[in-house]
């Protein structure tokens, strides 16, 4: 199919330029069959005879005697010239609108303006509108569509501005192309029309305009009388005075002089704005090739056809109509060669100018639609300038060529189709609300434009690709003509007009008329415009065929006037978008996607609120974890800190423990009968009192070295009293020299280590102190930086009780290392005093040896014996007259500390450090009176080590 249907336009796609260009009649790229007229043999072809011309040709199907002669009309030749019966002002009426619109027109109320037009003027006006029609100056009536808003470019084309602006009135011209006010045209069709109009209008006739328009001849006659024509365009008055001749009537009779503006304010004017106004309408251009169809429907840049005229007119109404909202949506096809081709989706030509493959478009009916061609691509177009593009691109996608009387002759039946969706705004607004809400009053009115350039008929042509085409074309021309001619018989026989279902007429015989059906049935406002040309400009054998062809024009033009019956009604508003028809509605399905868009975003807008709250809950979530977390870390601190306590206590009962063995390993002797300590018993007492401050520790000790404390009183005593035994058993526990210096030494030592091991342990409680200080105080304040929170009162409060418990234990400790410190400065001063008794008796045994060299005479009774060698190691008198003497010393410095208050005395005898004297720390120890002055120390004394360590 491809092959036989070469394309030859460039390219497919929307014009680039900024601005379209007005479809130029006959600009189209020619099929190339045929690159010029051929006005060669016609053989091969079914050219028409005399008979068939008469009636049987294919624009007159029916034998002139079959033919039915519909009452009221004529033809001249009997007698019965084809009246016009109807007219314009039969088209539906506008509703009545208040303010700056005028009465309607079509009310029958004549205007004073109008009367005052005359046909003289008329004429004149139509006579200074032809001739070479402007775009800029309107010929003088002041008709210029677009009021200067189009821009002429080099090429001769023009841009449409947009928004597209009414035409207007003049003041010559008081018929005005504005989409809101307007005369009535029909009135210049002159005074015995008007005679006519009011019988008609009732039986749907009036719907229907059939206008005849004469194309100038090329010999430049004026068109009015042409040979054995005559034209009177104010009577729509064509007059044949030749064979089968007669006066035909049409609604309107256009001359060579008339301009397209003024052709469109005829026919289609009125019906635009029906359609506009919710009712189908359909006009289409009849005639022989060349003879002016596509001039008339398309125009040229200075004298723009009915269509774009249309266009402008649709978006003038739409702007003068805030009541109401509208969408356009526009499609093209064309019919060639009994095919359907969409004209806005054809596919790319290719290189040698055929066009690819189409899906194939289909018609197909529909109770609501009518007949309908699908898949057809439908644009939604938002302004003219918009919608005159996607037309000219259809333009360029037609199919074109050169015939005998057309070099651009349209070789396929083009059809527009504008449907117009519109609906009621909500009154008083914008209609804003109503669009917030989505609740629009009322449903969507759909009604449809249709705008049809049919293919002229042709005799013959010589290629056969035109024969084929022609073939085609002549076929559906005349099937055309044939339904015209039955509707009109049936409209005869049952007294009503049109056959509704199309079961009698043979709708189905073309795409044409299978197209037309809604329209050719009644079902839409017709407007016919039947071109014809009246002049030669030529042979007489050629002046015989136009004569013939134009004939048969002119019957088809009368026939369709007198079959063609509509009982157009408003389209009813669709309410919803259920069916075929309804899912069509594109307001209402936008209507309902903007609902559900907007329902979306309600559900989605309260998502959004859903997941905050659950983001928000999901915090609060977050937050008790942590602040559970916090909590659990801050009683995994307390349990540390009470295990730390707990350790701190244990390692006290164990170094207490410690103490205790350490005091029986360094006091007890290998048979535990004897404390190192007993030999100095007041001082063992003292010290034994004094290390252990706590009366438990005290009396646990005792208990435990029960033997020890008694044995120490018993030591004292059996000192005192046997003395001998004493002294053996004190010799075993007395060091190895058995001079009790060892045995000094060693408590030194066991003092010392004592005191050391304190140390450390207050050294460790210190450090878990400030740990559970640091602790304590991190948690204060995170407690104070987390508001509302609260501070744990009870937690600190046990810690801070914790903390003083730790305190007053390193405080008793620190006591007791007084103690220590001031057992083992009472033990260098005994240890210096036994020193010094030692000199003494040194010096004695020196002396006494001495005399005993010098005589050998008895020792003196008052001096000291010599102690026998064994005993040497013996407590000599003086030695423990020292140390008693020390003891003594002892006693008194402990009781000047009493008496100062720096020391008490517990009730056993004991002594301990005044309280506030523990509470001064450490450096109590420096105290004058208790320290050990350093220079007074033997070396290695560890004495200063003590303090350091302390
Ligand atoms: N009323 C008119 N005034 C001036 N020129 C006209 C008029 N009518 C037609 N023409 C010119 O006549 C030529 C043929 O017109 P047009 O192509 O419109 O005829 P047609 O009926 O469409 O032919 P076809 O059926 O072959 O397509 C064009 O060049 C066009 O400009």
């Amino acid at each position: 199919m491809a092959t036989t249907l070469p394309r030859l336009r460039g390219s497919n796609d929307p014009p680039t330029n900024a601005l379209p260009a007005l479809p130029m009649p006959k600009n189209r790229k020619s099929t190339g069959g045929i690159a010029s007229p051929t006005r060669t043999s016609r053989s091969g072809l079914r050219a028409p005879s005399a008979a068939s011309l008469h009636g049987g040709s294919p624009l007159s199907p029916a034998p002139t005697g079959a033919l039915p002669i519909p009452r009221g009309a004529g033809v001249n030749s009997a007698g019965k010239s084809i009246r016009k019966t109807v007219s314009i002002n039969s088209f539906p009426q506008p509703p009545k609108r208040t303010g700056s619109v005028p009465p309607s027109p079509l009310s029958g109320s004549v205007t004073p303006a109008r009367r005052a037009r005359t046909p003289q003027a008329i004429s004149k006006t139509a006579f200074q509108s032809g001739g070479t029609p402007s775009f800029l100056n309107g010929g003088g009536e002041g008709k210029s569509l677009l009021g200067g808003a189009g821009t002429r470019h080099s090429d001769g084309l023009i841009s449409i501005a947009s928004p597209t602006q009414s035409r207007s009135s003049s003041a010559q011209d008081s018929y005005s192309t504005s989409a809101t006010t307007y005369d009535d045209p029909s009135e210049m069709n002159g005074a015995g029309i008007k005679e006519k109009r009011a019988s008609k209008g009732l039986d749907g006739k009036g719907n229907v305009l059939v206008s005849v328009r004469v194309r100038p001849d090329a010999g430049g006659s004026n068109g009015q009388t042409e040979g054995e024509w005559m034209v009177d365009g104010r009577k729509s008055l064509v007059a044949y005075r030749g064979r089968e001749g007669g006066d035909y009537y049409y609604d309107n009779v256009f001359t060579t002089h008339d301009d397209n503006s003024r052709v469109y304010d005829h026919i289609a004017k009125r019906l635009v704005r029906r359609v506009m106004e919710g009712y189908h309408g359909t006009v289409f251009a009849y005639g022989m090739t060349g003879t002016g169809k596509t001039f008339s429907m398309q125009g040229t840049a200075s004298s723009p056809g009915v269509i774009p005229l249309a266009i402008t007119d649709i978006f003038s109404y739409i702007r003068e109509t805030p009541s109401r909202e509208f969408l356009l949506r526009v499609s093209y096809l064309e019919i060639y060669n009994e095919r359907i081709h969409d004209l806005l989706s054809m596919p790319t030509a290719n290189a040698t100018g055929a066009g690819g493959a189409q899906e194939e478009i289909k018609l197909r009916e529909d109770s609501k639609r009518g007949v309908y061609a699908t898949p057809l691509k439908e644009e939604i177009v938002q302004s003219p300038t918009q919608l005159l593009r996607v037309i000219a691109r259809g333009d360029q996608a037609r199919r074109t060529a050169s015939t005998q009387f057309n070099a651009r002759s349209s070789r396929s039946h083009a059809v527009v189709q504008i449907v117009v969706e519109s609906r009621e705004r909500l009154p008083g607004g914008s209609g804003a609300e109503g669009k917030r809400s989505g609740l629009i009053p009322g449903g969507v009115r759909v009604s449809t434009l249709s705008l049809i350039d049919l293919a002229g008929s042709e005799k013959a042509a010589e290629s056969k690709e035109r024969r084929q085409e022609g073939s085609h074309i002549n076929k559906s021309l005349l099937t055309l003509g044939t339904v015209i001619s039955k509707l009109s018989e049936h409209k005869e026989k049952e007294g009503k007009g049109g056959d509704k279902d199309g079961k009698h007429l043979p709708y189905r015989d073309s795409k044409l008329t299978r197209l037309l059906q809604g329209a050719l049935s009644g079902n839409s406002l017709v407007s016919i415009l039947c071109t014809i040309q009246t002049g030669t400009a030529g042979s007489t054998a050629s002046a015989n065929s136009h004569a013939t062809e134009t004939l048969n024009t002119l019957k088809f033009a009368s026939r369709a006037k007198n079959s063609i019956v509509s009982h157009a009604k408003r389209a009813e508003e669709a309410l919803g978008a259920g069916g075929e028809g309804g899912a069509r509605v594109l307001l209402e399905r936008y209507r309902m996607e903007i609902l559900e868009l907007r329902q979306q975003l309600d559900t989605q807008a309260k998502s959004n609120h859903t997941k905050a709250e659950e983001a928000e809950k999901e915090k609060d979530a977050e937050e008790e974890l942590a602040r559970e977390k916090e909590a659990e870390a801050r009683h995994e601190e307390q349990i540390l800190e009470m295990q730390l306590a707990r350790t701190a206590l244990k390692e006290r009962i164990d170094h207490l423990n410690r103490l205790i063995l350490s005091s029986k390993s360094t006091g007890v002797n290998s048979n535990g009968t004897y404390s190192a300590l007993g030999i100095h018993n007041r001082f063992s007492q003292t010290s034994i009192r004094t290390s252990f401050t706590a009366p438990n520790s005290l009396e646990r000790t005792a208990s435990r070295g029960s033997s020890a404390s008694t044995i120490g009183r018993k030591s004292m005593g059996a000192r005192h009293s046997s003395g001998e035994e004493a002294t053996v058993n004190e010799e075993d526990s007395v060091g190895e020299y058995g001079d009790g210096m060892a045995s000094l030494e060693a408590q030194n030592q066991a003092l010392q280590a004592d005191l050391a091991d304190k140390n450390r342990y207050i050294a460790t409680l210190e450090k878990r102190l400030v740990q559970a200080r640091r602790a304590s105080s991190s948690r204060t304040s995170a407690g104070f930086s987390t508001p509302n929170k609260g501070i744990m009162v009870g937690e600190d409060h046990s810690v801070s009780a914790l903390i003083k418990e730790k305190d007053a234990e390193i405080a008793e400790l620190r006591a007791r290392l007084d103690d220590k410190d001031r057992m083992l400065t009472a033990l260098r001063s005994v240890t210096r005093s036994r020193d010094a008794a030692e000199g003494l008796e040194t010096q004695r045994s020196e002396a006494r040896s001495s005399l005993l060299l010098e005589s050998v005479s008895p020792p003196p009774q008052d001096a000291l014996p010599d102690p026998p060698v064994a005993k040497t190691k013996r407590y000599s008198p003086v030695r423990k007259r020292s140390v008693d003497e020390m003891s003594k010393m002892l006693d008194e410095m402990i009781q000047d500390r009493v008496e100062s208050g720096q020391l008490v005395r517990g009730v056993r005898g004991s002594v301990r450090v005044a309280n506030d004297r523990k509470a001064g720390g450490i450096t109590d120890l420096s105290h004058p009176g208790l320290e050990l002055p350093r220079n007074d120390h033997p070396a290695g004394d560890e004495a200063p080590s003590l303090i350091r360590e302390a």
